[in-house]
């Protein structure tokens, strides 16, 4: 469950949503503009993407930014507890329930509450958060008072909610309550032009950490991951990135194997992963799954011959790991000729093992 609590703290935009891209400077502007109404919104965008750090800029940038600020995630809290976790209970109002509890709601009067997962709330619960919405009042478990409240609301999702509601698992009447504004908060991948300056942000968040560097080629392999997990994808990236070679100045092939660490730990991992060793001209090898291979973005270029690329140099590895670094063993394992693999080597900078 995630629960924050912030009393404000006005930090400028540009410091809190990092990137210069047409994406997400058009995102700073929507962000300046709901945040001076009182406006429900709803954002919308895959996981990892800055759904949680967009809301927490509505909050600082507007008038509530002073007071409290509470984050829940809706799919982390078991569909019995939710109730209580939003409008509070009252002492022996179910099994546990020792002692008065206040609810998000009411703790966060005169704040913004966030409902992240909003997917994920069971459809009993939806009713009861859309009289909230439409009444600004709520009634705590076990007790029939009824308390007005005064807290903005902002939810989020990675779901598709259009399908949901024909499904019937979403209430329409509550989306249209919770998104009176929708922002859409982009992929990383739809702004690359942000992936510099986030890792410039992500090093300095890392006190700690000598930084490590990247050189151009390094970046622009950087620019052309597709990041499934996002943002936080790059946060972990440049966490990994900085622990294993702190001070050091990267290369394309440092950074293929850093997208991928999982091919690091072959042969424990990465081996039983790949489907079953084949026969090819009698000799036996192994067919390792294509990490990188992935579906691209629509309307995306594709650089393909830097795709296989990538795939080759990691399968280098993967093979060298297995082969413990003796060439002629790892060429037999890629089918490939000894000399052809050493200059495969040679021309990514694959150092030969001492
Ligand atoms: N534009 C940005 N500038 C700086 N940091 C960012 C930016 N976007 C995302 N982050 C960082 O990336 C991480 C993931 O962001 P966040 O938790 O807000 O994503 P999310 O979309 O809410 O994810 P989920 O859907 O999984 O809850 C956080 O550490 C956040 O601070």
């Amino acid at each position: 469950m995630t629960v924050g609590h912030n009393e404000g703290g006005q930090a400028a935009l540009e410091t809190l949503i990092i990137g210069t891209s047409p994406a997400t400077q058009r995102l700073r502007e929507m962000i300046r503009r709901v945040a001076r109404s009182n406006a429900s919104v709803m954002l919308c965008g895959p996981s990892g993407s800055g759904k949680e750090l967009v809301a927490r800029a509505i909050h600082d940038e507007g008038v509530r930014s002073g007071k409290p600020f509470a984050a829940i995630n809706c799919g982390a809290i078991p569909g019995e507890l939710i109730e209580s976790e939003l409008f509070g209970h009252e002492k022996g109002s179910f099994t546990g329930a020792t002692a008065r509890r206040l609810g998000h709601f009411e703790a966060s009067e005169g704040g913004t509450v966030f409902l992240d997962e909003i997917g994920d709330m069971r459809f009993d619960m939806q009713v009861k958060l859309l009289r909230v919405l439409e009444d600004r009042t709520i009634v705590r478990v076990g007790s029939s008072d009824v308390r007005h409240v005064d807290v903005r609301v902002i939810s989020a999702t990675h779901q598709d909610l259009d399908a949901a509601i024909a499904e019937g698992k979403f209430r329409e009447d509550l989306f249209f309550r919770l998104g009176v504004v929708v922002l859409q908060v982009p992929s990383l991948a739809s702004r690359v032009e942000d992936i510099p300056a986030l890792i410039r942000h992500f090093q300095r968040k890392m006190p700690g950490e000598a930084k490590c560097r990247f050189d151009d080629e390094a970046m622009m392999l950087l620019m052309q991951h597709r990041w499934p997990g996002n943002v936080r994808e790059l946060r972990n990236f440049v966490e990994r990135a900085s622990v294993l070679h702190g001070g050091e100045t990267l290369g394309a092939h440092d950074v293929a194997m850093l997208l991928n660490p999982t091919a690091a730990l072959a042969p424990a991992r990465a081996v039983p992963s790949s489907p079953a060793p084949v026969q090819a001209g009698g000799e036996e090898f192994i067919t390792a799954a294509a990490p990188h291979a992935k579906t691209p973005a629509p309307g995306r270029p594709i650089d393909l011959k830097r795709e296989i690329e990538t795939i080759e140099l990691e399968q280098i590895h993967v093979a060298l790991d297995l082969a413990d670094g003796i060439i002629s063993e790892a060429a037999r394992l890629l089918t490939l000729k000894r000399t052809t693999l050493i200059e495969k080597m040679r021309k990514y900078g694959v150092q030969q093992a001492a």
